[in-house]
């Protein structure tokens, strides 16, 4: 039996490859998709640069959301193939007022261990209360700044002093959630504050991740010079801190170092140099209900028409098969150009 109570269906002939005995989702490379991105709205309450217009226009109206009950009942098929690993991403998740009941489902589904959520924090004194109690495991913040002035410009809105307060409540705890803050590095925008980031690892056990520009914003800031790769990132951080070490870390902090004194960590996020694609366990569902097996990939599988007509279990499940079967080997073969598209859509 499957989350949702229905008996596991037969090998997903439809799609040409063979489920794993034990149900497990395996691509053709035989990665197994055991960690699936969620976005549950594309609506924001900021307008970064590098990701939306100032006039973006929400591209699903209300309708097309997948619902509370319809993000249960995927999840729940998703679990059944081994999926463990969860996050609520967006446009900013915190603008969906149900959102701690989403955790709370996912966190019930068995076999989910850790829900978690990528978030620019501005709402999160609103919410952190009843996402711990949903059973919220960790929160990957984003913020590119200490600034107030630059927050401004890189985001369009003046919220810097809400989100600022909100990441110093959240690093309060540490010892409930595990905290990633999320640093995009634009070259001669914010690189000057690198040693700031940095220094939050110092007496906190938190991640700090600086990560690349990628193509993804629909107004190109991408063409403006601002890129910087990890290798450069990598140069600046060795000549602060020499005394970096080298740790293994997940599959996107592919450079991670501790330091000495640090109780933190802190990594670099090769998000558009695409180092670890090799490692990639990773599924994407869009808020309109859009499997997409690479964020790099346009294609993917529609299922909001399949969970409105009442589909059974077994065609969802044949339905997401048919997306991790279309997993490109690395984020350099995948279908379709992404590029132009904003990240908000697919969640980052
Ligand atoms: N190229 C690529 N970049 C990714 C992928 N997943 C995440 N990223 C990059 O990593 C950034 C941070 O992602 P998060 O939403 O914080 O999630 P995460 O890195 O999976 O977080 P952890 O599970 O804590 O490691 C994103 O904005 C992207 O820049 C991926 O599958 N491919
Ligand atoms: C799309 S946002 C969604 C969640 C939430 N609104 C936030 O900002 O954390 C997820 C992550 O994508 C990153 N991102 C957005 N556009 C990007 C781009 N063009 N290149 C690299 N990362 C990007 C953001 O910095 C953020 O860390
Ligand atoms: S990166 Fe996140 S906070 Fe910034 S505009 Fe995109 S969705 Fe919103
Ligand atoms: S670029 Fe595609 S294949 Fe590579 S890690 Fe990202 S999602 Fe996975």
């Amino acid at each position: 039996m499957d989350q949702s109570g229905e008996t596991t269906a037969a090998p997903a002939a439809e799609t040409g490859r063979v489920e794993n005995r034990d149900g497990t989702l395996a691509d053709r490379y035989g990665r197994m998709v055991d960690y699936v991105r969620l976005a549950v709205t594309s609506a924001c309450n900021l307008r970064c640069v590098y990701c939306m217009r100032e006039e973006h226009s929400v591209h699903n109206p209300g309708s097309e959301l997948l619902s509370r009950k319809e993000i249960q009942r995927l999840l729940g098929v998703l679990a059944g193939f081994g999926v463990e690993k969860v996050r609520f991403t967006g446009g900013e998740p915190l603008l969906r007022n149900d959102i701690a009941d989403l955790v709370h489902d996912a966190a019930s589904i068995p076999g989910i261990g850790t829900v978690s959520l990528t978030t620019n924090g501005v709402l999160l004194d609103r919410y952190l209360d009843s996402l711990l109690a949903a059973g919220l495991k960790a929160v990957n913040f984003s913020l590119d700044t200490f600034d107030r002035h630059r927050y401004r410009e890189i985001t369009r809105r003046n919220l810097f002093d809400r989100a600022r307060d909100n990441l110093e409540m959240l690093l309060g705890y540490h010892e409930e959630l595990k905290i990633k803050v999320n640093v995009l590095l634009m070259r001669g925008i914010n690189t000057a504050e690198i040693r700031d980031f940095v220094e939050l690892t110092r007496n906190r056990p938190v991640t700090v991740r600086f990560m690349e520009l990628m193509p993804f914003d629909d107004h190109q800031i991408w063409r403006t010079g601002r890129f910087m790769g990890y290798d450069r990132i990598l140069r600046e951080l060795q000549q602060l801190y020499p005394e970096l070490q080298p740790v293994r870390g997940t599959a996107t902090e592919y450079y991670s170092f501790t330091m000495p004194g640090h109780r933190g960590m802190v990594a670099i996020i090769p998000a558009f140099t695409r180092n670890f694609c090799s490692r990639c366990t990773r599924l994407r569902i869009t808020s309109a209900g859009r499997a997409i097996s690479c964020l790099y990939s346009r294609e993917g599988i529609e299922l909001l028409p399949a969970l409105r007509s009442g589909a059974d279990s077994s065609e969802i499940r044949r339905l997401l098969y048919e997306a991790v079967d279309s997993k490109p080997r690395d984020g350099r073969h995948a279908g379709g150009s992404a590029v132009g598209t904003s990240m908000s859509e697919i969640g980052g």
